[in-house]
């Protein structure tokens, strides 16, 4: 499993080194990680903004890597200060090896330079041989440095995939509902903030609210409530849908947020989780009594032009509210 891993690292590798050397992109971690991560192609969004970057810009400078790296590779707001020290050892160990490199890469330009000089002399023969072995030694010092450099891009490689996880964990801990370990409402909006970035009109959310679960639960029980609202995360999540992020967001409720998804499609999609859902024959494994039939009200709203996280919130509350005023059991959108 780590072979394939290091296999994998080192594939990844042997293409974001070219890129920077391609690109003049010098190699500090916050550059070398978000190459790292545009070469391995597991970031549609980075490799986007990046193409077109160097598109326009012909490279991507300093300033913009580091947005990037917090961005796409590791989000800032989750640094403590453990991690601060970390990423500020990295930089400093990767600045000591790129300058090494830099300079046995001058020597080997010198050595160049001056191989041509010796080779252009009209007693050339005389020297060949003399050039041959200098050059020699020139190329295997670059060869080595170049190695060792590579050695330590590789460290951290490892180091930011350690930080990654690291962080990766704390955020779903605070992320996480502790009732159906689907997201909650913060999960949520990391999501929405992220994803809002390259949406065309085509981000779209769905809140999907059980019909009068108050009734149920006076009915059947609290426990009774609990495995039905469980019970309709499962139900969603099993649907499968792509680009899709589900969360609890109160009660009864949850959030399924879709990207790339236009409005006529999210309203498709929410009509077949409705239909779904009112088909579903649910029993108390208590009592073995069939409850009432699973029914849901679902808002549908995309996000239009550069409109806020909150405003998309409100507007899919609005129509989930006039879903459930004309009668439940039914979707209502914009
Ligand atoms: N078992 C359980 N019940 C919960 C939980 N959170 C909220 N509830 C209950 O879920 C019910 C939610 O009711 P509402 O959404 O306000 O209203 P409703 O009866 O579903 O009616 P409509 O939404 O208008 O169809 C309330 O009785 C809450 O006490 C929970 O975590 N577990």
């Amino acid at each position: 499993m780590q072979d394939e891993g290091l296999k994998e690292a080192n594939e990844i590798l042997r293409k974001a080194v070219p890129l920077m050397q391609r690109l003049n992109i010098a190699p500090t971690p916050y550059n070398y990680g978000v190459c790292y991560e545009y070469s391995s192609n597991r970031t549609p969004k980075l490799n986007k903004l990046m193409d077109a970057t160097i598109r326009t810009l012909g490279g991507v400078p300093d300033y913009l890597t580091k947005e990037l790296f917090h961005q796409f590779v590791i989000d800032d707001s989750q640094f403590n200060n453990e991690h601060q020290d970390k990423i500020e050892a990295l930089i400093e160990a990767s600045q000591k090896g790129s300058k090494e490199m830099q300079s046995s890469l001058d020597e080997l330009d010198d050595v160049l330079k001056k191989s041509k000089r010796v080779l252009d002399r009209a007693d050339r023969q005389k020297h060949v041989e003399k050039v041959l072995t200098y050059l020699e030694k020139g190329t295997q010092k670059a060869i080595q440095s170049t190695v060792k450099f590579n050695e330590s891009l590789n460290v951290v490689r490892y180091e930011i995939d350690a930080l990654k996880s690291e962080i990766e964990a704390l955020k779903n801990n605070v992320e996480l509902d502790p009732l159906t370990q689907h997201y909650n409402q913060k999960g949520l909006e990391r999501y929405m903030y992220t994803w809002k970035q390259g949406a065309e009109d085509d981000l779209s959310l769905m809140l999907i609210d059980i019909d009068r679960l108050q009734g149920i639960i006076k009915q059947h029980g609290r426990r009774a409530g609990t495995s039905l609202i469980r019970y309709l995360g499962k139900l969603i999540k099993d649907a499968n849908v792509q680009n899709s992020v589900l969360a609890r967001v109160e009660g009864g409720t949850y959030a399924l947020l879709v990207n790339e998804l236009e409005l006529s499609q999210a309203t498709g999609l929410a009509e077949q989780l409705r239909e779904k859902m009112s088909l579903q024959k649910i029993r108390y494994k208590d009592t073995k009594k069939e409850m009432t039939r699973l029914t849901v009200s679902i808002g549908v709203a995309t996000l239009i032009g550069d409109e806020s996280v909150s405003s998309l919130l409100a507007r899919t509350r609005v129509y989930l509210e006039n879903a459930k005023h004309r009668g439940r059991n039914r979707i209502s959108s914009n």
